[in-house]
């Protein structure tokens, strides 16, 4: 499927070219086609009028006579020949072509497509009719949605089983669809969606008022009428029962699965995700931020410049770790590997695709490029962990509404053949780089601490999933949020070798960080560095 990396996008648009141009040349065909037509249509109808000015002179001339009959006969067999001569064939066979050799979407993208739009509107609170006036979070990124646009929206929810959005999609359908001068859906279908799903979501009345409606357009619609006959003897009976009057508890069954309608850990992850929970004021002024070379002498790039978002557990971000140059042949050595991003199966140890993981990634190797290996040598000199354990590079791209639920980096002992194939122990730590900024959306977030990182290209999160002890650590539980606008590229070596837990030592020397903003100034040439006491971590 192509939907879950924006880079695969870009080639449907190269599928699209090809797509516009062969129906240019149908077009094309199809108007010489007509143009000869009307040419025939042209001389026949001078040829006629003028016998039809004297019939009897006409007829007379021997020559007429046989230019009338050869006009019926070949000539116009001619011209039913060029009616019945298929221009379409070269159009379809440019179709299929690019049906066969190019990326081309599939109903599934379709419905991948139309589910992250909706993730989207749910995580980040985005009310209806502005996202179809093409605006996400007050700002105008695309162009309108048509009411056909929104109404699949809504068509795509139905099939879901989602009625919420249903109704939400088919309204917008229909508010739009009033305001249209080039109609681009038929009102009934809209009634029909709106009809059911009000019935669904509880409103009875609404429905049949909806359904009445539909059959003041459509007095034949056979479902209708069913449904109509069906509203009217549930309300007769009294015996509908409103969605919510049985419900005790905010859970609900939704074919078989249970559904937490009220999850304050999603509360909190997805306000994390819009930027609205901050950490308290005081624990953010006790972070501090430090240049550090960790001993090595052979820094090129010079001391990292390290700054601490959280502590306790610390998460660090490092600041100007991989150049434009490196992010470049990254992507280009990743792209044409991507696969949509796998989750192991905890029961069964299986590799399997997931809702709650919708990304492309790719493996990258030493040998690949110097680049490669040269990040690869940076992530040990940050971390002072060796790389020779850690599986390849993973490069990972997310598309639209692309994202990762709430999880560990660390498998639990009661997981099946966790990391069976590496060959190595648990994930120690997880350094994260970014490759690209995201204009809006696909945060780093921490539910149980309440810590947000924003993708800044260049920059790396670095935490340590793990205790001395090797247990994990289960503040470390964290998240990708759906990416709301642009796209979001991420590099992560994922490291599990023993090495010297450098932090201790960062710990000793740290520079006071009265600012966030202020602590890696972009012109500073000369920073003090301050040693504070720092209480010993846990
Ligand atoms: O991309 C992110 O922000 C987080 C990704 C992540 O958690 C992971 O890849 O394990
Ligand atoms: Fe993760």
């Amino acid at each position: 499927e192509v939907f879950t990396a924006l880079a695969d996008l870009e080639d449907l648009l190269n599928t699209e070219a090809v797509l516009i141009h062969s129906l240019e040349n149908y077009i094309r065909a199809e108007e010489v086609k007509i143009d000869l037509l009307k040419s025939y249509a042209d001389i026949y109808n001078k040829q006629h009028n003028k016998a039809t000015e004297d019939v009897e002179s006409y007829v007379a001339n021997p020559l007429n006579a046989y230019t009338l009959v050869k006009r019926m006969t070949t000539d116009w067999q001619e011209v039913e020949s060029l009616i019945l001569t298929d221009v379409s064939k070269d159009y379809m066979a440019n179709i299929t072509y690019a049906k066969e050799n190019m990326k081309f979407p599939t109903d599934e993208d379709l419905n991948g497509a139309a589910a992250a739009v909706i993730r989207l509107q749910d995580t980040y609170r985005l009310d209806t009719a502005s996202l179809a006036r093409g605006e996400l979070n007050g700002v105008k990124y695309s162009s309108e949605l048509t009411a056909a646009d929104c109404f699949e929206l809504g068509r795509q929810s139905y099939n879901n089983g989602d009625f919420y959005h249903t109704l939400l999609w088919m309204r917008e359908a229909d508010d739009r669809l009033n305001r249209e001068y080039n109609k681009t859906v038929e009102k009934s279908e809209i009634l029909e969606y709106l009809a059911f799903s009000s019935y669904k979501e509880g409103n009875i009345n609404l429905a049949l008022d909806l359904t009445n409606k539909l059959l003041e357009m459509v007095p034949t619609h056979a479902r209708a009428l069913g449904n109509k006959a069906y509203y009217e003897e549930e309300i007769q009976r009294g015996s509908y029962k409103k969605k919510g009057d049985d419900e005790t508890d905010d859970v609900v069954e939704n074919e078989g699965v249970n559904i937490l309608r009220f999850d304050p850990d999603r509360e909190r992850y997805e306000a994390l995700c819009r930027g609205e929970l901050k950490l308290p004021e005081d624990a953010a002024a006790k972070l501090k931020c430090r240049y550090e070379t960790n001993n090595n002498p052979y820094l090129r790039i010079g001391p990292f410049k390290i700054e601490q978002a959280h502590a306790n557990p610390d998460l660090f971000i490092f600041h100007d770790v991989m150049s434009d140059e490196e992010i470049k042949t990254i992507k280009s050595l990743a792209t044409p590997k991507f696969r949509r991003a796998t989750v192991q199966n905890s029961v069964t140890g299986q590799l399997e695709v997931a809702q709650y993981r919708i990304s492309k990634s790719a493996w990258l190797e030493d040998f690949e490029h110097e680049h490669v290996a040269a990040v690869n040598r940076r992530v040990e000199d940050m971390t002072g962990l060796t790389v020779s354990t850690a599986e390849q590079l993973q490069v990972v791209n997310y598309g639209i509404g692309g994202h990762y639920e709430p999880h560990f980096d660390f498998s639990r002992k009661d997981e099946k053949n966790s990391f069976k194939s590496l060959g190595t122990g648990n994930r120690i730590a997880t350094v994260l780089f970014y490759m690209s900024d995201v204009e809006q959306g696909g945060a780093t977030v921490f539910p149980v601490i309440g810590a947000a990182l924003w993708p800044k290209k260049g920059t790396a999160a670095f935490w340590y999933n793990l205790f001395p002890s090797g247990d994990g650590d289960r503040l470390t539980r964290h998240a990708a949020c759906p990416v709301l606008a642009g796209s979001k590229w991420d590099l992560r070596p994922l490291l599990t070798l023993y090495g010297t837990l450098l932090v201790e030592e960062w710990r000793s020397s740290w520079t006071d960080q009265k600012n966030h903003h202020y602590c890696f100034p972009v012109s500073s040439l000369s920073v003090s560095l301050v040693n504070v006491e720092l209480p010993a971590n846990q």
